[in-house]
């Protein structure tokens, strides 16, 4: 039977890039434009009146003294907030924008308004995550040029949709013997890699799920441990002689370069890895990590052993069909500027230390 309503990558694609470039999408009965990109004359253009009213995170919302208004919930959940004559651009930039709030205090009082659509908002908060832009939007009943449904948006992250794009021989500095695997998916979403150490010897590889950060990778930030964590993986798994690492395209835990940037930001404001997240609107882990279970059982392997001290990443795969047979930690000694974000990651996302 055909999907009675499926999916077209290119409107994901195409909504993708409405939203960085400041044009409007719609979402089922919503017509949507991202504040952060918006300017003045498309803001115009899109809402002459000055009437769309405004749609943000729950995370956001309740930092706006609207958490008494709104259902206690996940942060990422979509609340609507009544557009007010002295909302203009500049303010609604700051209500975006959790990095202003020293800067330029909000002025209030805000207003929560019924959603409309609760599953077109929602969708559309993900598509700003998936563009890499606040999660906000000016937000009215109509249409737009750019149109994408929930299904459109779900289908351009879905791992299934995965593929094996190209392989070829890699010696790395930590193994010559070292094969490079490139997956994508026909939705165009990112490119991931996994590196395979070694030769299958009948026994599950051990497997380092590694998500990109540019900052820890590349730049040797001291922020996080990740750019250590990724030289001792790809060594322990050279030192079993056969095993896998996968490079997951999930910067920020999922939301990104910018955004991460900006849940930096308020670390320097004194808010810890987790609450930063969360009031930017994110949720404080938006990785899926059945995309790493679906690149294993591409490679043929449905057993691992798994360098990892966060319980999520074994859940994760086990919930998507991969057996995790053991556990083996994968802590590096922390240093001053990353001794917080450690010890938040023990006392508030439950790792394992
Ligand atoms: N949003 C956000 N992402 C961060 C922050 N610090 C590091 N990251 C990202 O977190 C991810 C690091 O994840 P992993 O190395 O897989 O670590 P983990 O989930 O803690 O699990 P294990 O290391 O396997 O125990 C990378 O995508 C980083 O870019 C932060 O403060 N905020
Ligand atoms: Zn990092």
């Amino acid at each position: 039977m055909t999907d009675p309503r499926p999916s077209d990558p290119k409107a994901a694609a195409r909504a993708i890039d409405a939203v960085r470039r400041g044009w409007p999408v719609a979402v089922g009965g919503l017509a949507c434009l991202a504040i952060e990109t918006a300017d003045d004359a498309g803001l115009a253009a899109f809402d002459p009146d000055g009437r769309a009213d405004i749609l943000i995170g729950a995370g956001r919302a309740a930092t706006l003294k609207l958490a008494n208004q709104i259902e206690a919930a996940d942060p990422e959940r979509p609340v609507r907030v009544a557009r007010a004559k002295w909302i203009d651009l500049d303010v609604a930039t700051a209500l975006a924008d959790p990095g202003r709030d020293l800067a330029t205090p909000l002025k209030g009082p805000f207003r929560a308004a019924p959603l409309g659509e609760a599953e077109a908002a929602a969708a559309v908060l993900r598509l700003a995550r998936i563009a890499g832009v606040l999660p906000a939007y000016f937000v009215r009943e109509g249409g737009a040029d750019t149109v994408v449904t929930p299904t459109d948006i779900a289908a351009h992250e879905d791992a299934a949709r995965l593929a094996i794009a190209t392989r070829a021989r890699l010696p790395v500095s930590a193994a010559e013997d070292a094969e490079i695997v490139a997956f994508r998916s026909a939705e165009g979403g990112d490119v991931h890699v996994a590196l395979i150490v070694g030769r299958p010897d009948g026994n599950p590889p051990l497997v380092r799920l590694h998500s990109e950060c540019l900052t820890g990778d590349v730049l040797g930030s001291l922020k996080c441990d990740c750019g250590p964590q990724l030289h001792a993986a790809l060594a322990e798994i050279a030192g079993a002689r056969w095993g896998i690492l996968l490079y997951l395209r999930q910067e920020g835990r999922g939301i990104g370069l910018i955004n991460k940037l900006r849940a930096y930001q308020l670390q320097d404001q004194g808010f810890d890895t987790v609450d930063a997240n969360t009031r930017l609107g994110f949720a404080i882990d938006a990785r899926d990590f059945g995309v790493a279970a679906r690149m294993l059982a591409l490679l043929g392997q449905d057993k691992v052993r798994l360098l990892t001290n966060n319980p999520a990443k074994v859940a994760g795969l086990e919930v998507a069909g991969i057996a995790v047979v053991e556990r083996v930690p994968h802590a590096l000694p922390a240093n001053p500027f990353n001794q917080a974000y450690l010890a938040t990651k023990r006392d508030r996302t439950g790792h394992q230390f």
